[in-house]
């Protein structure tokens, strides 16, 4: 089970922009990963190498990382064992040597960690799941609760709409099977909403699959998603959440002002659209008193402590507060807001970090803190669904892959329901247990 080589090489991800695919060789086979990118990327994330050159790609290809997996890091990594991933992640840190990543390139790093973590599994003959809840010494193993994005705004989509994600969380469903159709009757119940509405052209998609009418206030999307709960017969089993992507719409030296209209370049732009901190907080009290909301991640910008310890304050006894861009899966940041009380829940996304072992470390401090802890895809996507079995090993309850349309969203999804059949087959031959997180995917 040692490393002979790790090969990389460019391929395009769901946006149509290069990202890498890694393969690890070993004498018992090879073993790919592939790696996803964000739009809305935190200034806080390790750092995704792109090559510069504008005759290729306009200069977003992924070349150097490629060439730093074969090599920079493949002669360092030959002859360790596939099995001792920690050793393998700390060699690339440290062969890295920046605190973000950024000599080789997080892109490079992750896709190697991710593939050294497939090809000892496989070669031990289990899951994935089970190898990543090995790793994290975490015996409970659990089917996520999924949360569908089904309107898509911000960076994500062509709209006017400030907050970047609409999610469908159905937390009342018995199983993860029922939730994924659950999600897919309320998408197309929304999908003919939309259409009635607004016309068909409306029911274009963004980024993440989900539906990017032309909305300009919170409020109209949060209304055709509760009209589109209600039409499909599951008002009190399906909840919202609402990824703000502050950072996108927030000024820090701009008197720390958040504009809620800041896609509108034109001279229609309202003068309205301008709140500070607490005008914007109490938007949010407005929208958690009129609709069923579970969770607001990035309420406010990466760097705005302030406020995201005033809204946790104020509701995070009712609902997660999560931190994505603010924490950016940094064991270190992650370790401030648990101390200073910032939110109360934590975004995981493994390319944001750059290591699997880094991104357990930082599951782990989410989850002595009692946190909730969701874990996420990218909004620039492959048909990778490593994050299906990442969620299920870890335990944590919870997971983001967009909407339950297009394929590089629902590879995790799939693959979620295969996992599920698995555990329900070993549960029925020798008793071994397993829950989907349900009801339970996160309470105060
Ligand atoms: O903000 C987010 O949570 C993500 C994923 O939905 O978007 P991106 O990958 O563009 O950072
Ligand atoms: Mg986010």
């Amino acid at each position: 089970m040692s490393i002979q080589s790790v090969k990389a090489r460019e391929i395009l991800d769901s946006r149509g922009n290069p990202t890498i695919e890694v393969e690890v060789w070993t004498n018992e086979g090879m073993f790919s990963a592939k790696v996803p990118s964000g739009a809305s990327t935190g200034i806080h994330e390790a750092y995704e190498l792109r090559d510069g050159d504008k005759s290729r790609y306009f200069g977003f290809g992924v070349l150097k990382a490629v060439c730093n997996v074969n090599n920079l890091i493949s002669p360092i990594l030959k002859g360790m064992r596939v099995d001792n991933q920690k050793a393998i992640d700390d060699k690339m840190i440290e062969l890295d040597g920046t605190k973000n990543k950024s000599k080789l390139g997080a892109n490079a790093i992750v896709g190697v960690s991710m593939a050294v973590a497939r090809a000892a599994a496989s070669i031990k003959g289990i899951p994935l799941y089970r190898y990543i809840s090995e790793l994290a010494g975490n015996s409970n193993i659990r089917l996520p609760v999924p949360c569908f994005n089904v309107i898509n705004g911000g960076k994500h989509a062509g709209n006017r709409l400030p907050f970047q994600e609409f999610m469908l969380v159905p937390h009342g469903a018995p199983n993860f099977k029922e939730a994924l159709r659950y999600g897919s009757e309320v998408y197309h119940s929304l999908k003919e909403i939309i259409k009635e509405r607004y016309g068909i052209d409306a029911t274009n998609v963004g980024d993440e699959g989900g539906f990017a009418p032309s909305l300009s206030s919170p409020d109209e999307a949060l209304t055709l998603l509760v009209d589109a709960i209600n039409h499909s017969g599951y008002e009190g089993v399906i909840k919202i959440a609402v990824d703000s992507a502050a950072s996108e719409f927030w000024n820090p030296k701009d008197s720390q002002s958040y504009d809620l209209d800041f896609k509108n370049t034109s001279s229609s732009h309202s003068i309205n659209s301008l709140n500070n901190g607490e005008q914007l907080l109490s938007k949010y009290v407005e929208i958690l008193k009129k609709y069923p909301i579970a969770f607001f991640e990035d309420p406010f910008g990466e760097d705005d402590w302030e406020n995201h310890s005033k809204i946790t304050a104020e509701i995070g006894m009712k609902i997660q507060i999560i931190g994505d861009d603010l924490l950016c899966t940094n064991p270190e940041r992650i370790k401030k807001a648990i101390a200073e009380k910032t939110v109360n829940s934590l975004l995981l996304k493994i390319n944001q970090i750059g290591t699997l072992t880094e991104t357990i470390e930082a599951a782990k401090l989410a989850k002595d803190a009692g946190w909730g802890c969701l874990v996420s895809h990218r909004s620039g996507e492959t048909d990778d669904h490593f994050i299906a079995d990442l969620v299920v090993g870890l335990g944590t309850g919870e997971i983001k892959s967009g909407a339950p349309c297009r394929f590089e969203r629902l590879a995790k999804y799939n693959r979620l329901m295969k996992i599920e059949e698995e555990l329900e087959k070993a549960h029925r031959a020798n008793g071994n247990l397993f829950e989907f997180a349900g009801d339970d995917f996160y309470h105060f």
